[in-house]
Formats: structure tokens, C-alpha cells, sequence
């Protein structure tokens, strides 16, 4: 998938919604990456991460709005080589990674707040597929979101 988030904008203008106050990392080894949403909410568990990506995500990208926390990752270097054979287009997390050398070798997008290195606990919880806002943007699971290294993008159709 080759775009850049700058001429979506542009292009589709009346669509688009754009978030806006945060500051992105992109430690994946794909820097533009788009597709269906699918969301996770959660706090400091990536039980519902690692389960979701754990399932087939052709033409998807899994946001979790993780509240935030740059406290412990949600994803590292397994998880995300699962996702990558699942299929999954990237994830975006509003919350933190590990392994960031191991993520950059993988085919995949992988946006975060930053980097921690001290893994999630597991407790089985969050949410599957509700809508979760972060950075002025409401994610709704159905819905298409494209990132690249100018930031991230959501409209109510696929763009591409
Ligand atoms: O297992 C975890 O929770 C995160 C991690 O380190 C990995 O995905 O490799």
C-alpha cells in the first residue's frame, strides 16, 4: 500500500478526520500502513491485544487507546510476528512498545506513544470493537484509518 496521509487529506478534505496533539513513534518496518479499524481499549493489559492479533487482519489495523500509559508495552516483538502472520496492515497504540529493534525488521506498522521496557500484565481485560477517542478523533471499528510518518487520518470509507 503506497500513500502519503498529506494528499488523503487533501483529497478527500470534507471526510477526513486528522489527530491532532500527540506525538507519534514508528518503530514497525512500515512507515505508511491503512485499513479497516478494529479497536481495543484497555489499561496496562494486553490480554485483548494479543488475543486480537492473534486472529486474521487482512486489510486491518488494530488502535487501542491504552489510556495513555507509557507505564508498560502492549506489544513487543511476538506479538507483532504474529500479527505480521495474520496479515494485520499495523497497529497504533495510544499507550507504549518494547523490542523496538526487533519491530523495526517487521513487515508491519507499528505506532506508539513511545517505548518501555517492562511487558503488560495479564488480567483478561479491556474491550473488543467499541469506540475509543484519543487525540481529538472517535476510532469506530468498521470505519478506515492510514498512518504514515506525518500522523494518522480516519474517515467513515476506504480511501484507497
Ligand atoms: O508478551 C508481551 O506482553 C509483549 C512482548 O514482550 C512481546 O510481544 O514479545
Amino acid at each position: 500500500m503506497s500513500f502519503v496521509t498529506c494528499d488523503l487529506c487533501d483529497d478527500n478534505a470534507d471526510i477526513v478526520s486528522v489527530v491532532t496533539g500527540l506525538h507519534w513513534f514508528s518503530y514497525g518496518g512500515r512507515a505508511a500502513f491503512g485499513g479497516e479499524i478494529v479497536t481495543v481499549k484497555c489499561f496496562e493489559d494486553n490480554s485483548r491485544v494479543k488475543e486480537h492479533l492473534g486472529t486474521d487482519g487482512k486489510g486491518k489495523v488494530l488502535v487501542v487507546d491504552g489510556g495513555g500509559s507509557l507505564r508498560n508495552a502492549l506489544i513487543g516483538d511476538m506479538i507483532a510476528e504474529n500479527a505480521v502472520k495474520n496479515g494485520w496492515d499495523g497497529v497504533i497504540i495510544h499507550g507504549a512498545c518494547r523490542d523496538v529493534d526487533e519491530l523495526a525488521k517487521l513487515d508491519i506498522g507499528v505506532l506508539t506513544l513511545g517505548c518501555v521496557p517492562i511487558k503488560s500484565v495479564r488480567r483478561d481485560e479491556g474491550q473488543l470493537n467499541i469506540d475509543i477517542t484519543f487525540g481529538g478523533v472517535t476510532f469506530r471499528p468498521g470505519e478506515y484509518v492510514y498512518a504514515d510518518n506525518n500522523g494518522v487520518i480516519t474517515a467513515p470509507r476506504a480511501l484507497l
